[in-house]
């Protein structure tokens, strides 16, 4: 899909009355939301609140059951074949689990998000160009993994793992980068670098970033901004800094920041 380069403030992409229903779960009721290119937001809520079904809607992994999703004023939701190919890779998604293959080298893994930008036969067979390594290269070197290239995956620890799929979704030119639950997994100080990492290709590469986070101090300490989710619903949208006791008790029934990580 070839969309006009985009542009610092305006809406970017515009999601209204999303609904995705699941038998008798309304995993989204009537979502309403704009995101301006380059911002970088915390999406959080309970467990259930529907979140990742929010950024799997997004990427199109799946299709809502109604409403309408525009990018820059075109139909998401129309989109087909190479252009519904290209938006996904314009929507780099990063999961919990990292989803890196353990025993290729993390160069190796970081070029597989290249291979959503070319044609299907030279991806099939996992053949790189001096390319692909060039930007696997710069996109580890960005995120102080350039001395981990050569290494097996496994060999990395859960926060390295986890920058080397924010590279790997570098690679893939993406205007967005859709994590969910990027650090549930992790401890502390590797949650830190991996924020860190997100905050990174965020303020240096203008890339948009939506994270869910089970964290309130993190959404507060990275993401100006936060949409809380209930049952499906966006119950809050606006600064993190709004996220008072008061909000926080509508959003999760508890102000309590370890009762908020255990329901979130
Ligand atoms: N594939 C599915 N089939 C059936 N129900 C689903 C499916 N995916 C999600 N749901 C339901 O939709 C609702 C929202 O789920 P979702 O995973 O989006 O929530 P979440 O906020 O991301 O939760 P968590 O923080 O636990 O991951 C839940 O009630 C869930 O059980």
């Amino acid at each position: 899909m070839s969309l006009p380069d985009p542009v610092p403030s305006g809406p970017f992409l515009r999601l209204e009355g999303i609904t995705k229903i699941y038998g008798e779960a309304r995993a989204l009721d009537g979502v309403t939301l704009d995101i301006a290119q380059g911002e970088m937001i915390a999406v959080i809520g309970r467990s259930g609140a529907g979140k990742s079904t929010l950024l799997t809607v997004i990427n199109r992994l799946i299709d809502p059951d109604g409403g309408t999703m525009t990018c820059k004023g075109r139909d998401v939701l129309a989109l087909r074949g190479r252009d519904l190919r290209d938006w996904r890779r314009r929507c780099a998604m990063v999961f919990q689990r990292f989803n890196l293959v353990a025993r290729l080298p993390v160069l190796t893994n970081v070029m597989t998000g290249r291979l959503a930008l070319r044609p299907l036969l030279p991806s099939l067979l996992g053949l790189f160009t001096d390319e692909d390594r060039a930007a696997a290269i710069e996109a580890l070197v960005a995120l102080d993994m350039g001395a981990q290239a050569l290494k097996r995956a496994d060999e990395l620890s859960g926060g390295q793992q986890q920058r080397v799929a924010i590279a790997r979704a570098m690679v893939q030119d993406p205007y967005i980068v859709l994590a969910d639950e990027p650090v549930a997994s992790l401890d502390p100080r590797n949650s830190e670098a991996v924020m860190d990492a997100l905050a990174r290709i965020n303020r240096d590469h203008g890339i948009t970033v939506l994270i869910n986070l089970h964290s309130v101090a993190l959404a507060r300490a990275y993401c100006p901004r936060s949409v809380a989710m209930s049952a499906g619903r966006v119950v809050y949208d606006g600064p993190t800094e709004g996220l008072t006791p008061q909000v926080l008790e509508r959003i999760y029934g508890t102000a309590d920041p370890d009762a908020i990580e255990d329901a979130a």
